[in-house]
């Protein structure tokens, strides 16, 4: 943790940088922000041409007039990867992956190209001699379709699926006797629809940011670098988040129209923070301390048949209001369900069935879950139908105990879950701590995510 902080989000470790001499005011979510950058990096991390380089011969800002928002910028080191407490950005771009060496060298230097990588990107600098100062003989290191973008707030994080550690029985890279008891593949739950080619991965990247393209830079370039080594096995983009991940974020709406992470977990409930979201020495894997666990479902929303629903029907189905969010036994969007108060036909007000009812910790031996899902649209359908919904991604310290029970009650009895909504692609991985402060990065010697488990 880094002093620096402005304070506003206590437990989060990934938002330090000071502004540079370019930045306008710091904005109150413990980012700094930049004036326009993606410049090119010479020789690794850290050491980027300033700005003066960039007016006097830089390019041109992808974006007409860069938005506060779009200046932030977080910094890749901290005890905790980014993107998880992090306040939750607008745009994500997740993708999973399958490793196809079978040398655990190989896998080793792919994590060490990505942490070098991933920190270089989230600067909002371009890759190695970027986009014009390589040879004319070969590929520029950078794609260039965020040159000229600034980081808008981009965090890159890295997740390992339970298949990397064993796969057909196999212990592929040496590794099986540190897989944590808590990535086990999840089970069929009731009503699930998956499709194989959106289950599961190796290895996973979730990059969030403000601006959809830096999003996917960050990715394609990632993709890029594993060349040989992984591919890419499902992805998804995401538009709109929702959730909120710390108290001064306003609350988004869902594709169901109704305000979505009122009662999540949030940065600054630093005692609920350590009880459900981070991993201790103590919970099996030491290498896994500072980490945590992460779901990932595809959950399409059948979104023309809730359109017919009525209001009553709707609110009754999430059990809040659509306007405001308030649970529906009374006062506003913050107030505590009463999940007893009785309306006048003598039944709860907040019926039984609504999944605010099934997903509330008092029906789930007081289990709590960071949530941090994005809309989606994949477009239409072949029947013209609407391709949209969440994709659902939540962090979790043991998935046994927070995720699985709450999952199959809700697939089993919630009424939106059963009548609105489909499970269409799923994955578990384990999230490595992150790198400390100050930590080298690169070459042969530098620190990289995951080092733990290798070890
Ligand atoms: C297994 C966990 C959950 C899944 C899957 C899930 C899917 C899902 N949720 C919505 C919309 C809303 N969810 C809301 C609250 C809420 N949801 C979960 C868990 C899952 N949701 C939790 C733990 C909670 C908080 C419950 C509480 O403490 O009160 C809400 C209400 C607003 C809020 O608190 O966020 C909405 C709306 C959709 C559309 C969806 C899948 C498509
Ligand atoms: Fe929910």
């Amino acid at each position: 943790m880094d002093d620096a902080r402005d304070g506003t989000t206590p437990d989060q470790d990934d938002a330090v940088t000071e502004p540079a001499s370019d930045a306008t005011d710091a904005p109150e979510d413990g980012s700094s922000r930049r004036g326009f950058s993606r410049r090119a990096v010479l020789g690794g991390a850290g050491a980027v041409v300033g700005a003066a380089a960039l007016a006097g011969g830089g390019f041109a800002a992808g974006r007409a007039t860069a938005s506060p928002v779009q200046l932030r910028q977080y910094d890749f080191h901290g005890e905790h990867q980014s993107g998880i407490v992090t306040p939750a950005q607008d745009r994500m771009h997740f993708a999973a992956f399958d490793v196809t060496t079978d040398s655990r060298d190989e896998l080793i230097q792919l994590l060490r190209d990505w942490t070098e990588a991933a920190a270089t990107l989230m600067t909002g600098s371009e890759l190695g001699t970027g986009i014009a100062g390589g040879s004319a003989l070969a590929p520029p290191d950078d794609t260039g379709d965020a040159t000229g973008l600034p980081a808008s707030g981009l965090t890159i994080t890295f997740g390992f699926g339970p298949t990397l550690f064993v796969k057909d029985g196999e212990d592929r890279f040496g590794i099986a006797d540190r897989q944590p008891a808590q990535l086990a593949e999840l089970p069929h739950f009731p009503g699930d629809t998956l499709q194989e080619r959106l289950t599961g991965g190796d290895l996973c990247i979730q990059a969030c940011a403000d601006d959809p393209q830096v999003a996917m830079h960050a990715i394609r370039n990632l993709s890029r670098l594993a060349f040989g080594v992984a591919s890419v096995r499902w992805a998804q983009l995401g538009f709109g988040r929702t959730s909120s991940t710390t108290r001064d974020q306003s609350t988004p709406r869902n594709l169901m129209g109704f305000k979505d992470g009122t009662a999540n977990l949030r940065a600054e409930d630093t005692d609920n923070i350590s009880k459900f979201l981070w991993s201790e020495a103590a919970d099996g894997q030491e290498w896994m301390a500072g980490g945590t666990y992460l779901v990932a479902r595809k959950l399409r929303i059948l979104a023309e048949i809730w359109d017919r629903a009525s209001l009553g029907e709707q609110e009754a189905t999430v059990g809040r209001t659509k306007g405001s969010g308030a649970p529906l036994s009374g006062g506003n969007e913050f107030t505590e369900p009463d999940f007893t108060r009785p309306g006048a036909d003598g039944t709860p007000l907040i019926p039984t069935d609504s999944h605010v009812a099934l997903a509330h910790p008092s029906a789930n031996g007081g289990a709590m879950m960071l949530r941090r899902g994005y809309n989606y649209t994949d477009g239409a359908d072949d029947l013209g139908r609407l391709d949209a919904g969440l994709f659902f991604l939540a962090f979790i310290r043991d998935p046994e105990t927070q995720y699985i029970p709450m999952q199959t009650a809700i697939s089993s009895s919630d009424a939106m879950t059963v009548e609105y909504v489909r499970a269409v692609g799923s994955a578990i991985f384990a999230v490595p701590p992150g790198i400390p402060a100050g930590a080298t990065l690169g070459g042969d010697s530098g620190a990289y995510i995951g080092q733990g488990l290798f070890t």
